[in-house]
């Protein structure tokens, strides 16, 4: 048994940043993973996969040049999931090299294992070959992540019904999906699959989705989809997952209506991965979901030597926000103690289109009771869309009318993920609409569109001849 001060368990976002942090801090550090490689859910069925599917799926099926070259334009004709799977093995090698390469120049060491606690600093390794190894730490930092929720009542089969973990390794593209659950998942597979002309039905109980995001620009997405031919049935409740004869999924929706397909990916959230660690054994409790509840600012559990950091500690769950939660956590438990974060972060949706926000929706700014004015830029309408030839995308941003302050950015469109961290360095920075105003942007670039948004605010809101500030 050795005696580290760190053993990290899970080697996700949140895992492989506590681990090089606290390494950099001269720490000794032994990271814990049962999979069989580094890089947790983002690396092998969540994040870079489904990007990844994004991106091959974009570029073989020419969706970028449509408005060009018409509807009927392909790069490649008959897209098959092995297509989709070369990239994505490339891409996954790839990441999980570069992870292995950081652990071993800090001197991160890993094992590959399922990690439980035995005691507040034991931690029993349930390896491979069968046999448990023993390590004791000072500090402990679950970075253990979240499984798909998989209810008994559904069907999975791996050959028709899949969770959201399975879906990338669909062994042959379906001509027609039902995606049960309109969370960013949903969404996201249910784009990426209509893009190659599959036939999608995406159901969701509640009579909303995505509700985090500005209802404008979910109102221009719903239209897009409605445009492709996604059958978006919201408020419909599933009353039964069956398969037909033919092994086909049957979905019964409790309106009477009957979806079947020939996949069906459930997508309804996801549970934290909490069930084989053993919490009892230190004292700390989960929710229903199987979440840790921590200290917001310094990510401690209810025991002070044990954090926990990533999508187990429940909202916002993104890589993004995991990957700086772990290097908090590994801060605080050695003394360094970083600023706290700054009050607002992105959103990225890697739907086709892509959505992106940052700060306060609309509808958020008037519950607040806030005096605003909105600006918008259509894509279409700068030099660069006119020379990609997008049609579609948007961009809107809030401003006060009292302190002229950017109060929210939201994005659809093509580059959104990217643009929006335009927004958010002046969003953060409490920058206003005359940074917009006074500064010259690159053209043509579709970050133009912050120019465009702005001047049409400034016309609204800040133009009057007494009180214009040029
Ligand atoms: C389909 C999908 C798409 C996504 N897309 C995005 C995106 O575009 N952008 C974004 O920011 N976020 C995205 N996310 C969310 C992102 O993947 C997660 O927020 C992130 O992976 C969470 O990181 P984590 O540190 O909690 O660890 P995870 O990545 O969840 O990894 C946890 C690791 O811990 C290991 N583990 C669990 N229990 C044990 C144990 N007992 N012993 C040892 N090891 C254990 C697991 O094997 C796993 O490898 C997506 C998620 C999914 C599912
Ligand atoms: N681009 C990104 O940043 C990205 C991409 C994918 C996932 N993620 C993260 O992964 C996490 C999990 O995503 P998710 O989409 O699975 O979960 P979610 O909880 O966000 O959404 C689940 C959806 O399923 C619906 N639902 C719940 N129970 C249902 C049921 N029994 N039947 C039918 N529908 C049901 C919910 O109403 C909700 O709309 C999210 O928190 C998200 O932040 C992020």
């Amino acid at each position: 048994m050795s005696v580290f001060d760190l053993i990290v368990i899970g080697s996700g976002p949140s895992g492989r940043r506590a681990a090089v942090q606290a390494a950099k801090l001269g720490k000794s550090v032994l990271v814990v993973e049962k999979g069989r490689r580094v890089g947790g859910v983002s690396v092998h069925t969540g994040t870079i996969p489904s990007k990844t599917m994004r991106e091959t799926v974009l570029n073989l099926t020419g969706w970028r040049e449509r408005g060009f070259y018409g509807l009927a334009y392909r790069v490649k004709q008959d897209i098959t999931a092995s297509d989709i799977q070369a990239r994505i093995l490339k891409t996954l090698d790839h990441e999980v090299e570069v992870l292995e390469h950081q652990f071993v120049r800090n001197g991160v060491k890993t094992v590959v294992g399922e990690a439980s606690f035995l005691s507040p600093h034991e931690i029993a390794i349930a390896l491979p070959t069968g046999e448990t190894r023993v390590e004791r730490a000072g500090v402990v930092i679950i970075a253990c992540g979240t499984q798909p929720f998989r209810p008994d009542t559904i069907p999975f089969d791996h050959a028709s019904v899949f969770d959201s973990d399975e879906i990338v390794e669909l062994p042959k593209l379906p001509r027609s999906m039902t995606v049960i659950g309109a969370g960013v998942i949903g969404v996201e597979y249910a784009t990426i699959f209509s893009a190659l002309e599959v036939a999608v039905t995406l159901i969701e109980p509640r009579t909303s989705f995505l509700d985090f995001i500005d209802k404008e620009v979910i109102a221009e997405f719903v239209h897009e989809l409605r445009d492709r031919n996604v059958a978006l049935r919201l408020g419909s409740e599933v009353s039964s997952v069956t398969l037909d004869a033919a092994g086909r999924p049957v979905c019964e929706l409790a309106s009477g209506r009957t979806v079947t397909s020939e996949v069906l990916l459930f997508a309804a959230g996801r549970m934290g991965a909490t069930d084989k660690l053993n919490l009892s054994a230190v004292g700390i409790e989960t929710d229903r979901r199987g979440r840790i509840r921590v200290d917001p600012k310094t990510l401690q559990t209810s025991v002070p030597h044990i954090y926990a950091a990533g999508d187990v500690i429940g909202f916002p769950s993104l890589a993004s926000t995991s990957l700086e939660q772990g290097r908090l956590a590994a801060c605080h438990a050695f003394g360094l103690e970083p600023p706290p974060p700054p009050e607002f972060f992105p959103y990225g949706i890697y739907s086709v289109p892509e959505i992106s926000t940052v700060g306060m929706s609309e509808e958020e700014v008037q519950r607040r009771g806030i005096p605003y004015e909105c600006g918008i830029a259509r894509f279409r309408e700068t030099s660069r869309g006119h020379i990609m030839g997008v049609q579609s995308g948007m961009m809107k941003l809030i401003f006060s009318r009292k302190t002229r302050r950017l109060l929210g950015a939201h994005i659809i469109g093509e580059g959104a993920t990217e643009l929006v961290h335009i927004g958010q360095a002046v969003l953060n920075l409490k920058g206003t609409i005359d940074y917009f105003m006074e500064n010259t942007f690159n053209y043509p670039t579709l970050a133009e569109a912050y120019k465009v948004a702005s001047l049409d605010a400034w016309n609204r809101a800040f133009a009057s001849p007494v009180t214009a500030k040029i």
